[in-house]
């Protein structure tokens, strides 16, 4: 059993008179301890499949299944539920609580996910290893653009989830963060048995994946290796 499954996924935007085709016949799997890079032209659809990946956007036809459970199947409250416990999503722009120190990002994750979250010990290893022991005590907007996409990394990591989705997360920080942050997500899936998906702009950050799923004009497509080292 894969990870995650998308049979035959279609998802079209709008009505008849404004009819967008996002998605058309999408089928993909990935397992656990991959890392994947989605590319493509902007417009392709890539935000689009990563939300029905992560289960906050259904598609206008085909299956989704997540760890072996058809996600469409569960009522609003249980695709919630099911998405607390495996899956945790990294954004652009960090999405960090401006008035919070670093510390307590973790207390307001705590909040929303009692149970669960990685031991005591496992959290002193990730703040480690991503660095941030010095910075927790600081705010935010005290840290670099570096340093907050690490903070997010933890904070995804923090609620153990199975699931790692990013959109674009090294969008905003330099060539040698970006470099940083994609060996961390390959750390977490080689290392932690986590399955990231990760979009990205950069051609150059696709090496770090071990697949790159293409999409153009809604059609994907794993590209294989000799294509991914032309780039
Ligand atoms: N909520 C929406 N309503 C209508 N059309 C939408 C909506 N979201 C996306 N689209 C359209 O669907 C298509 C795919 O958009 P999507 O954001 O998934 O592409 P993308 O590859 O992530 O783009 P980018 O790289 O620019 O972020 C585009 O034509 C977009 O305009």
């Amino acid at each position: 059993m894969k990870m995650i499954e998308l049979n035959q996924i279609n998802k079209i935007y709008g009505t008849k008179l404004s009819k967008t085709t996002a998605l058309s016949d999408i089928n993909f799997s990935a397992d656990q301890g991959e890392m994947i890079t989605v590319t493509g032209p902007s417009g392709s659809g890539k935000s689009t499949f990563i939300k029905i990946l992560g289960g906050i956007l259904s598609p206008t036809s085909g299956s989704v299944k997540i760890n072996g459970q058809d996600y469409e199947a569960l009522s609003k409250k249980a695709q919630s539920n099911f998405r607390l416990n495996n899956i945790s999503f990294v954004l652009q722009s960090y999405n960090l609580l401006p008035y919070l120190k670093v510390k307590d990002q973790f207390e307001l994750a705590n909040r929303v996910k009692e149970h669960n979250n990685i031991k005591k010990s496992s959290f002193d290893d990730l703040i480690d290893e991503l660095g941030l022991k010095d910075l927790l005590n600081h705010y935010p907007d005290e840290l670099s653009g570096g340093q907050q996409q690490r903070v997010a990394i933890a904070r995804a990591v923090y609620t153990n989830p199975k699931i790692i989705l990013a959109d674009e997360p090294t969008a905003a920080l330099d060539g040698k963060r970006a470099i940083e942050v994609m060996e961390q997500f390959r750390k977490l899936a080689h290392e932690q048995n986590k399955l990231i998906i990760l979009i990205t702009h950069d051609d150059r950050l696709i090496k770090y994946a071990d697949k790159n799923y293409q999409i153009v004009d809604g059609k994907g497509k794993f590209v294989g290796v000799d294509e991914k080292n032309l780039v």
